[in-house]
């Protein structure tokens, strides 16, 4: 296949894009009135405006045309019907599969999935009626009170965020912990607040291999078996979620206990399948079918709207422009509810494992940009940290604005504050203040001429910066899974055009190789002397000496 710049469509963007560099945001919105009703796409749960963007109709024309080339709909097509999309570790890519509620058979590999699939949701749902109701008990004979959620990644990230929004619907059942990091640290301060008796354990690992994930889980079972446990009694208390049967069970989990996903499930895809098993518990499992219902209707959306309507479409090819044709770095991603406040690093992990590549699927250096640097904080918050950068930093960085009609939480008199700073931000970034304005405001405010010229410069905001704004009805288990499958959809058709592997993520292994390598070397007490450069090992032997 040409590369995506050999294309028509490419090279006429590329071009278009030298003219729409000279053109101002603020005129285009001034010459089309209904600029918004054309620019704005009306999704599933999600208002999608993308009207802020520096683009005019000739560009979502040559952007669609983008797509058509690159042939998005049939890969689409091709993921959806299990094919596999992920060539380099051979496996489809049917993270959909787990939300699919048409009731059809969903081939992968020859194979109707949706029998185990509709298997694990059963025996998800049993533990957490179970562990809900009280009547899963621990070894004293109490019922549970405290999950702790052992994984890291796609084994964290996603059920950590989900359960922070939904964090409104949930009710005192039980209260989840999370463990990722491999400092310990954080597994002490988890353990400390815990007690042994009605602790549940899930350790959540696809491969079952992650060093971070097997040490915590290591030690939660020291811990429990030194709190009164016992090996007869830790399948009370111990349950995993995995891919590896097999190492689940060497570790010491109940095969009963272990909830299985499978190889075509990515893991930063995989919040759907069993990884969301303490999204289930906490929420409880009519919340946890509800998010699967809102990714699934996003997915019909995905499959049924027309390109131009098509809301995951549109927010890749409006990135795609903003990446390669307008050349912004980075992008980020701002939500006004505080309830998603971990859906910026939910989506590094999404965007960056998956499309963080510099060779096509042929393998040649790419030669244009593949994803921007995906960065972002509570909206509100950054106001009064970074947003200084967004609107007057010498780099232009592109941005979505998440936020809801609703609040999750009415409080009289915030969400009008919270909703009217949103949309004030995108409307500065957009039109920004020239140096007249700046000068006639502070006239009118009695301040001194030449004190204003020494200033004006400062005040002005050029504005043109480009952003997305997506409003929810209100943050709920339904919108919430639209959102996410939104922007996953969004990554797929992004590294369809860029012809990148997004499935794979080979470039997290050799730091993962070579902590294994030092590992052993931190523990005796040679120095250091014939291995690694000269910085590392040199840190290696202070490390040594000093510790
Ligand atoms: O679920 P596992 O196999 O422990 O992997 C955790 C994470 O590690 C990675 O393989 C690399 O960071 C991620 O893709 C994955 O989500």
């Amino acid at each position: 296949m040409a590369s995506p710049t050999q294309l028509p469509s490419w090279q006429s963007l590329a071009q278009h894009a030298d003219t729409l560099r000279q053109r101002e945001l603020k005129s285009l919105f001034a010459e089309d009135q209904s600029r918004f009703d054309n620019f704005s796409i009306r999704a599933p749960h999600i208002l999608f405006d993308y009207s802020k963007n520096l683009i005019t109709e000739e560009t979502r024309k040559g952007l669609l045309t983008l797509a058509e080339e690159s042939k998005v709909a049939d890969w689409r097509d091709r993921m959806f019907g299990g094919e596999h999309i992920n060539r380099t570790e051979d496996r489809a890519v049917m993270h959909v599969a787990l939300r699919d509620k048409s009731g059809k058979p969903i081939m992968v590999d020859g194979k109707d999935v949706r029998p185990q699939v509709e298997r694990e949701l059963n025996h998800m749902r049993e533990l957490v009626t179970s562990v809900r109701s009280g009547e899963w008990k621990g070894f004293s004979g109490k019922s549970i009170t405290d999950i702790v959620s052992i994984g890291i990644g796609g084994s964290n990230l996603g059920p950590l965020m989900v359960t922070e929004a939904l964090s409104a619907y949930s009710d005192d059942t039980l209260r989840t912990h999370y463990v990722s990091n491999v400092d310990g640290f954080q597994i002490a301060q988890v353990l400390e607040r815990v007690n042994p008796e009605t602790t549940l354990f899930i350790v959540a690992s696809k491969t079952f291999t992650t060093l971070e994930t097997i040490t915590n889980a290591n030690t939660a079972r020291a811990w429990f078996l030194k709190g009164g446990g016992s090996e007869s009694t830790t399948s009370q208390h111990f349950v995993a979620v995995s891919s590896n049967v097999k190492k689940a069970v060497e570790f010491g989990v109940a095969e009963k206990n272990i909830f299985e996903m499978w190889d075509w499930v990515g893991g930063r895809f995989s919040l759907w399948s069993t990884i969301g098993l303490p999204i289930a518990l906490q929420q409880g499992f009519d919340a946890f079918e509800e998010l699967l219902q809102g990714a699934y209707e996003m997915d019909r959306h995905f499959c049924e709207a027309p390109l131009a309507e098509n809301a995951p479409v549109m927010l890749a090819l409006v990135g795609i422009w903003n990446r390669n044709f307008l050349g912004y770095p980075s992008h980020a991603l701002l939500p006004y509810d505080q309830c998603l406040h971990r859906f910026p690093a939910y989506m590094q992990q999404a965007e960056m494992e998956s499309n963080g590549k510099s060779v096509n699927w042929e393998g040649e250096t790419l030669t244009y940009g593949s994803v921007p640097l995906i960065w972002g904080e509570v909206g509100i918050n950054g106001q009064h940290a970074f947003y200084q950068f967004l609107h007057q930093g010498t780099d232009i960085i592109p941005a979505d604005f998440i936020g809801s009609v609703k609040p999750t939480i009415e409080v009289e008199g915030h969400h009008d504050a919270l909703m009217a700073n949103m949309f004030a931000q995108t409307e500065a970034l957009m039109k920004g203040i020239d140096a007249d304005q700046v000068r006639a405001d502070l006239k009118a405010k009695g301040m001194d001429e030449a004190r204003i010229e020494e200033i004006v410069a400062h005040k002005v905001h050029r504005g043109n910066r480009p952003t997305n704004t997506l409003l929810m009805d209100k943050v709920t288990p339904r919108s919430l899974g639209a959102l996410i499958a939104l922007y996953e959809h969004k990554i797929f058709t992004q590294g369809i055009i860029w012809q990148i592997h997004s499935f794979d993520q080979w470039g997290v292994e050799l730091g993962k190789v070579l902590a294994a390598g030092i590992q052993p070397e931190l523990a005796d007490g040679a120095e250091v002397s014939d291995k690694h450069d000269a910085s590392t090992r040199s840190l290696i032997n202070y490390y040594k000496q000093a510790k």
